[in-house]
């Protein structure tokens, strides 16, 4: 059990608020029954919020569970803030080869707060982990009684604790009675490994109505190696705003997902000058099934070690 920090390590402070504050150790002693489930060795390489992690930390934290793996352990539970559980499930997702499970969870409520979810979740997520079925289906997002695959959970309300969903297909099991049941098991996709270089930094730009692509122009003097376009319903952007797209497609990488919350991009439907035939036309990536977030995360771990282009369209075609 690796923790990072988030809500569930978090304890009032005295300038007011609540901050993170206990590491895995304090964290599993306070679950008794986690001796049950299985021999748990815990560290702590971070105790951040969530909104401060990096692709850097769970690059780290990939190499550290391939390394426990290789020593003997069955499963691996990453615990962290709940804010960008999505984008470190998915990294986690395409960064460790081994079928072995690996399962990521959080809490919604602080530790100390009444009715905390953080032991249950925690509880649930190590049942996972230790669970044989759940070998072989990637990075799984485990919380409230949940089973989410990387690739398609997100984050979708800001307090509850039932805040996380899978709009495209729904959550792929449950612990039940403390038993993980499957519903669904999904196709792995290509790991892409922890053997290359950082990611280089990536945009993500979301189309609103009116935006006729200023922004654009000023990504690649800021540094941006590739940008993410999350256009409207299945990839769409002003009329006016098209040429934009296409000038950074011929000086970057450019990935078209779609600001709406479920739904495939890579139709070829709408002929208009900014829909998506246009768009593709002009250079652009359709993202197929992954969120923007998730295509501003694959985008940057194609772009490892100067791969350009090509490495961009290799890594999203599986997705599609
Ligand atoms: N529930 C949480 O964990 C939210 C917190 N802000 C975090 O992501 O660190």
């Amino acid at each position: 059990m690796l923790s990072l920090g988030g809500t569930i390590t978090m304890v009032p402070q005295a300038g007011g608020g609540i901050t993170p504050k206990l590491g895995a150790a304090e964290l599993v002693a306070s679950v008794p029954e986690l001796a049950t489930v299985a021999e748990i060795e815990a560290d702590s390489p971070a105790r951040l919020p969530s909104p401060s992690l990096t692709p850097d930390h769970l690059v780290a934290v990939a190499r550290r569970i391939e390394d426990a793996f290789a020593a003997g352990a069955d499963g691996a539970v990453v615990i962290q803030g709940t804010d960008t559980i999505e984008e470190s499930a998915f990294l986690l997702d395409v960064l460790v080869a081994s079928d072995k499970p690996v399962v990521i969870t959080g809490a919604m409520r602080g530790a100390d707060a009444p009715g905390a979810d953080g032991p249950a979740n925690l509880l649930a997520a190590a049942r996972v982990a230790a669970s044989p079925e759940a070998r072989g289906l990637g990075t799984l997002a485990v919380l409230n009684y949940d089973i989410h695959a990387a690739r398609f959970v997100q984050k979708s309300h800001t307090t509850l604790p039932s805040a996380f969903a899978s709009p495209m297909v729904g959550p792929i099991g449950a612990v039940a009675e403390g038993r993980p049941i499957f519903f669904a098991r999904l196709a792995r996709m290509p790991c892409l490994g922890t053997a290359a270089g950082p990611p280089p930094p990536v945009a993500l730009i979301r189309w609103a109505m009116g935006d006729d692509g200023r922004l654009l122009g000023a990504l690649p003097r800021r540094g941006y190696a590739g940008a993410v376009i999350e256009g409207m319903g299945a990839g769409h952007v002003p009329a006016v705003a098209a040429e934009a797209v296409g000038t950074l497609a011929a000086r970057m990488p450019v990935v078209l997902a779609s600001r709406s919350v479920a739904g495939p991009v890579f139709t070829k439907t709408y002929g208009y000058p900014g829909g998506e035939i246009d768009l593709l036309r002009r250079g652009a990536i359709p993202a197929g099934t992954l969120s923007g977030l998730k295509a501003r995360l694959l985008l940057g771990l194609a772009l490892r070690d100067d791969g350009g282009r090509a490495a961009a369209e290799a890594a999203f075609a599986p997705y599609r």
